[in-house]
């Protein structure tokens, strides 16, 4: 019997950030291997026209959830959805769910944060600090409360090359940066961001820096722990492999190299990848909740969740496997034919932008004006270099993370504990797990049907086909060009010319032989 399956039977559990990546699949691996929990409290706020009600319904109905409903047939009463929005104070919650909440929960999971690399400072600090301030007030008045786990991660101190399990003290305090965004106005907030950030790449990793301190001097008596995974990825085993719904890190990226949209990348081949599986993350993440409030460590542990020092993968070879496995499971009417070309040099990389990116786009949209169409792959593809040069930063360095903690509760865990709450990544076949990412991108990001392979492939040949004949007439124009304005070039091709018309060793034309 599972101890960490056990422990969370009968727990009323808060999740903050339900609907997103991760809050799903915790959710899910809670409800599959507890179903005798009490409840999962989730804080949800409205979006894209939805109700917190219809938001539940959907993730209840999607196929993460399927096992679920088979192991736990009456999910939906055990999931309570409270309206939230956590730019709000006191969240927006009502006074009845507050009360709720205060007196009954006895584990929280904050995942919730803005995860966006340009969000303004202002918003980056109201969900990455300011929130997370508030709900360890919240958490203050629970006298239930057994554990509370705080999701960050990997990258809060990716100014740093080798990071320990401690957290790094950001020079100006989280309360003077979280009083100054309320006096301060927007355009001054905009001017000193840079200097605050320092050498840090963007707001996500400054803000959830401070969000690590605040924890740490906002703690109290509470049982807390924190969590830094590095590069989330695609599920590896469970609820099934390759289910992904969002377009963050890599996911993003390998709809635009399959799509063909996107053929060269300024990366370095040999940085480590950083990759690690959503459902490792999750697994790690239950078995701290339970160690945390069953063992009491003294202090505030903090566990890494990353890959590179157990089973290191670098870029190139990510980059080759998504590649060859566009050649199996192609997807559907892509732009152009799939590419990876890794460059470290930023003049080639430039060049390879103009060349393989702009210039496609440009000829494209001549073409959609040409046929009266409205032009828009120029704008797409501008968007596209934009995310790409916000995530190169991640892609040209390595980094080297600590795991004594994560290495010492993996001792602490019962072998059954240990199979069915794995986040032991050394185990983890790469090739295998990057097969089933970019298939799984495919099946659920793109929701293109397994069935549409053999067009799909026809159409990459027949992109080929136009590839080389373009090719080819480009060549052909070049060259007239070039003979009609030099005598070299002439006497270059005539050269040639001689040898294709006169065999070896003949002066006679072939024709006349
Ligand atoms: C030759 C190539 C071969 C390749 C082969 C493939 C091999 C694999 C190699 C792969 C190397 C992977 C490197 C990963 C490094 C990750 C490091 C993470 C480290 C930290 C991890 C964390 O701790 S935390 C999670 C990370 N946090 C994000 O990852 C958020 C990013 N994101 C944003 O910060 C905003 O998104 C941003 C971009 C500002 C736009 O902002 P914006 O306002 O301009 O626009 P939007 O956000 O509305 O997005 C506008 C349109 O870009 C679409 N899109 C959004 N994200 C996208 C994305 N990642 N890739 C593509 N497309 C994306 C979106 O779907 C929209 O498309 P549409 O217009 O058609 O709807
Ligand atoms: N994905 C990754 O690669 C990594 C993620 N992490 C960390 O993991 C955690 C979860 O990330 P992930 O699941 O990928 O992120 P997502 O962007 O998928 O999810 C973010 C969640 O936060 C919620 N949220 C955002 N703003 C508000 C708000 N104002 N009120 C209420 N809820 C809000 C979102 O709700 P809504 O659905 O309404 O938008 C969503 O549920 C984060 O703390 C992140 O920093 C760490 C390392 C890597």
């Amino acid at each position: 019997m599972s101890m960490i399956a056990a422990f969370y039977g009968g727990k009323s559990i808060l999740i903050t950030g339900a609907t997103g990546f991760m809050g799903k699949v915790l959710m899910e691996k809670l409800f599959r291997t507890s179903p005798d929990l009490k409840v999962i409290y989730i804080l949800v706020r409205t979006k894209a026209g939805q109700t917190t009600q219809q938001r539940v319904f959907q993730i209840l109905n999607s196929k993460l959830f399927e096992k679920v409903k088979e192991v736990c047939p009456n999910v939906h009463e055990k999931i309570r959805a409270i309206y939230a929005d956590l730019n709000q104070n006191d969240f927006a919650i009502s006074k009845e769910d507050m009360q709720e909440l205060l007196s009954c929960t006895n584990i929280i999971f904050h995942c919730a944060a803005t995860v966006r690399f340009d969000d303004p400072l202002r918003h980056a600090v109201q969900l990455n600090v300011t929130a997370t301030q508030q709900l360890l007030l919240m958490a203050s008045q629970m006298p239930k409360l057994e554990a509370f786990i705080h999701i960050s991660t990997a990258f809060s101190n990716c100014n740093l090359k080798h990071i320990d399990e401690v957290i790094y003290p950001c020079p100006v305090e989280p309360k003077k940066i979280i009083d100054s965004m309320e006096w301060l106005d927007d355009a001054i907030i905009d001017e000193i961001t840079p200097k605050l950030i320092g050498d840090r790449p963007n707001t996500y990793t400054y803000t959830k820096a401070l969000g690590e301190m605040v924890v740490q001097q906002e703690s109290g008596n509470l049982n807390i722990a924190i969590i830094r995974p590095s590069i989330v990825g695609a599920t590896w085993q469970e609820p099934f492999p390759g289910w992904v719904d969002n377009l963050n890190g890599p996911s993003g990226l390998i709809i635009a190299a399959g799509k063909g949209f996107l053929r060269s990348i300024r990366a370095t081949p040999m940085a480590v990848a950083d990759l690690i599986p959503v459902d490792t993350v999750v697994n790690l993440t239950l078995a701290v909740g339970w160690y945390t409030a069953v063992h009491r460590p003294k202090s505030t542990l903090i566990y890494h969740c990353t890959s590179g020092n157990f089973n290191p993968c670098n870029w190139g070879k990510m980059g080759f496997q998504v590649l060859a496995t566009f050649e199996k499971v192609p997807f559907e009417r892509a732009f152009r034919r799939p590419n990876a070309d890794f460059t470290t040099n930023t003049i080639t990389s430039q060049y390879w932008n103009a060349v393989s990116h702009r210039a496609p786009a440009i000829i494209y949209d001549f073409y959609l004006r040409l046929t009266g169409r409205k032009p828009r792959m120029t704008k797409l593809m501008n968007r596209l270099l934009r995310t790409v040069s916000m995530l190169e930063y991640f892609v040209n360095r390595s980094w080297e993370w600590s795991t004594y903690n994560t290495e010492m509760l993996m001792s602490e865990l019962s072998p059954e504990d240990q199979r069915v709450f794995n986040f032991d990544v050394r185990q983890l076949n790469w090739l295998e797990y990057i097969e089933n990412y970019v298939l799984g991108v495919k099946k659920y990001l793109l929701k293109e049907d397994m069935a549409g392979i053999p067009e799909a492939k026809q159409h990459l040949r027949r992109l080929r086909n136009i590839h080389y004949l373009f090719n080819t007439a480009l060549f052909l124009i070049a060259w007239r060009l070039l003979i009609a304005r030099s005598q070299m070039a002439r006497n270059v091709w005539f050269f040639i010319m001689r040898f294709d018309f006169f065999p070896s060793g003949s002066l006679q034309p072939r024709s006349k032989v």
